[in-house]
């Protein structure tokens, strides 16, 4: 069978399903319902966004993904296996808001860390923390500490430390949400292109929606009590990810759509209220 046999008759499995998961945490004031009935597939290579108010259950969606809680209610599925075994077979990259380096080691050592983790030989280390580096612009900084860097390259160190091991999926926390406006908006065009490069597919929380929309393939609107999805609003502005799509007309149009789904009503309404 040729390679175009193969990529015609496979079926292609999401990289995240989720089918009718929930999730309640029980309280000493009762129960809080985090999370009810959500269905979500995200393709192989996609990118989507999770945005909603605070509580909405952004931040608990992804970690359930990511195996670090259990849902009480569905099934999720990462590359078609529970969210436990894509947790034992590393099939995803995890970066939060926190970059979460550690202080006593360099750059290329912090990077490095998972691969050590899982026995990859000293070589193999070497030529990987290079290549990474070299993903994340921070070539000439591999040898630095963390504390010797801006908070927008610590988060460039975390991101290429999640994805040291090749993951096709990349599960990110507000990664950008402590970084200065102009260093954000820099880091979503590295984003961009470093996703398309790795072809990982990305579930990215957000609070802001230029955010969402300019990085994503999918926005995903969340609302919270309990917390579900409202609406999924599909960008469609292509692989193209330049600076210049900041002020087109498509994507002010996307910011706005998404705007309006996260408010329930057209914004000028909204405000009149
Ligand atoms: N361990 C926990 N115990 C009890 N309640 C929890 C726990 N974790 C989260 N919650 C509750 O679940 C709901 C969803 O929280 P979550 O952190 O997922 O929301 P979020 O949308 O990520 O919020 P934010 O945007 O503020 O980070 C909130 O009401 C929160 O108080």
């Amino acid at each position: 069978m040729t390679a175009i046999d193969t990529a015609t008759t496979t079926p292609t499995i999401p990289a995240v399903k989720a089918s009718g998961v929930g999730k309640t945490f029980p309280t000493k004031g009762g129960d809080v319902v985090a999370l009810t009935g959500v269905e979500l597939e995200v393709a192989a290579g996609e990118f989507v966004s999770l945005i909603g108010p605070s509580g909405c259950g952004k931040s608990t969606l992804l970690r359930l993904i990511a195996d670090l809680d259990e849902a009480s209610t569905g099934i999720l599925e990462i590359f078609g296996k529970p969210a436990r075994k894509a947790r034992l077979d590393q099939d995803y990259g995890i970066a939060f808001q926190q970059s979460g380096l550690l202080p006593w080691r360099s750059v290329g050592a912090n990077i490095a860390l998972p691969l050590e983790l899982h026995g990859v030989s000293a070589a193999d280390r070497s030529a990987r923390v290079s290549e990474l580096a070299e993903l994340v612009g921070l070539t000439d900084f591999v040898d630095r500490y963390p504390d010797q860097l801006s908070g927008g390259m610590q988060q460039r160190v975390a991101i290429a430390r999640a994805l040291a091991e090749h993951p096709r999926l990349l599960l990110m926390d507000e990664p950008f949400g402590a970084l200065d406006e102009m260093t954000r908006e820099y880091l979503q065009s590295e984003l961009a292109r470093i996703a398309a490069e790795t072809g990982a597919a990305v579930v990215f929380v957000t609070h802001s929606i230029p955010e969402a929309v300019f990085l994503s393939d999918r926005v995903v609107v969340m609302s919270p009590r309990p917390g579900r999805i409202t609406d999924v609003i599909e960008t469609g502005l292509g692989t193209n990810r330049a600076e210049a799509l900041r002020e087109s007309p498509e994507y002010f149009a996307k910011v706005t759509e998404v705007r309006e789904a996260l408010h329930g009503a057209p914004v000028e309404r909204a405000n009149e209220r």
